[in-house]
């Protein structure tokens, strides 16, 4: 296993000013990264997650180099962002949401050619990337347009090509899918997909929209006041959190009484609905169990990665685990 991204005891502190009073002001040192540790193999792809104010912008800083740490020590593709940050900035790609790498009043297609000799690509190679981008994210229609006059969804198109041209190792994404329509947020999904999949590019992003990370990470990092609070699988966050599927089944006709199920608790006893969740029994078990009811209809429910996260940020306590 080849670590690309490695940070130990990575801080980051800013001096705030606060107003204590009509004229007084204090200094007061915050920690918006608190001492964070990371180890992203190559070919990975990591979501970056945890609420407003946790400290993931200020991460994807320091690891491009853009903010110098306050203390600890990272390193990209074994460089030192800060003190190595031109060379470095050969090795990744970078697309912070708010901020844009493309000229404004160029169309992308110049800035793409600014790009290439910027990065002193070869032609060729430019070339091709160019071509696979144009067909993934379907650039043609607005590639001869100014950048100022684009759509955000064409702009985040066009701004993640531009991440791309000079074939980069890591790609550290920021928000990549905030502000797009369905559509849009599909064929950028669809395209990091794609990238990720060739195992070559190693992929962290951070976001709001979870179903980026169910479609996109296998692996997911979640932090909270500047510290890391979870690392590990979907799978294992909702283990640790007890989340369970749900079996829903509406009858034909009311019960009498609803029947227990070893391994599986009653949640809703409505007179034509009920709702199990599975704590021990499989869906098949519990199937095998309600076999002789006329139901109507009957469906799983798979627990809801929202529900969870937000328990998470909330600090609420875990759910008792089966
Ligand atoms: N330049 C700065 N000066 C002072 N405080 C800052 C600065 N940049 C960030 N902070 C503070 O550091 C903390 C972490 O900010 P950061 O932008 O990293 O959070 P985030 O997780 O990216 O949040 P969001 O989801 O809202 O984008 C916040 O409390 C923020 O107010």
């Amino acid at each position: 296993m080849m670590t690309v991204i490695a940070a130990r005891e990575l801080r980051k502190e800013f001096t705030v000013r606060v107003r204590q009073g009509r004229l007084r002001r204090a200094r007061r040192t915050v920690a918006a990264v608190d001492g964070v540790d990371l180890a992203i193999a190559r070919g990975e792809m990591v979501g970056y997650i945890g609420p407003n104010g946790a400290g993931k912008s200020t991460t994807l800083k320091m690891l491009t180099g853009v903010l110098t740490p306050s203390g600890g020590e990272v390193s990209v593709c074994g460089l030192s962002p800060v003190r190595q940050r031109t060379r470095l900035a050969r090795r990744i790609g970078v697309v912070f949401g708010q901020r844009t790498q493309l000229w404004w009043d160029l169309p992308l297609r110049d800035s793409y050619d600014l790009l290439r000799h910027i990065y002193r690509v070869p032609a060729a190679e430019h070339a091709a990337r160019l071509r696979r981008c144009r067909s993934l994210l379907d650039l043609d229609e607005f590639l001869d347009i100014p950048v100022r006059q684009l759509s955000l969804g064409q702009r985040m198109r066009g701004e993640l090509t531009a991440a791309l041209l000079h074939g980069p190792e890591v790609l550290f994404l920021d928000e990549p899918t905030i502000g797009l329509d369905v559509v849009s947020k599909q064929a950028v999904r669809g395209f990091l997909a794609e990238l990720g999949a060739g195992g070559d590019v190693t992929l962290m992003l951070t976001t709001h929209d979870l179903a980026d990370i169910e479609k996109l990470c296998r692996r997911l990092l979640v932090i909270d006041h500047g510290r890391v609070v979870h690392d590990g699988t979907i799978e294992a966050l909702h283990a640790r959190y007890g989340s369970r599927r749900r079996v829903v089944v509406e009858l034909e006709e009311p019960l009498a009484a609803p029947p227990e199920v070893p391994g599986a608790t009653l949640v809703t006893a409505g007179p034509l609905r009920l709702e199990y969740d599975l704590t021990g029994a499989t869906a098949g078990e519990l199937l095998a169990r309600l076999a002789g009811l006329a139901f109507r209809d009957l469906s799983i429910v798979e627990p809801d990665i929202e529900d969870v996260v937000a328990r998470l940020y909330t600090g609420a306590p875990v759910t008792d685990a089966p």
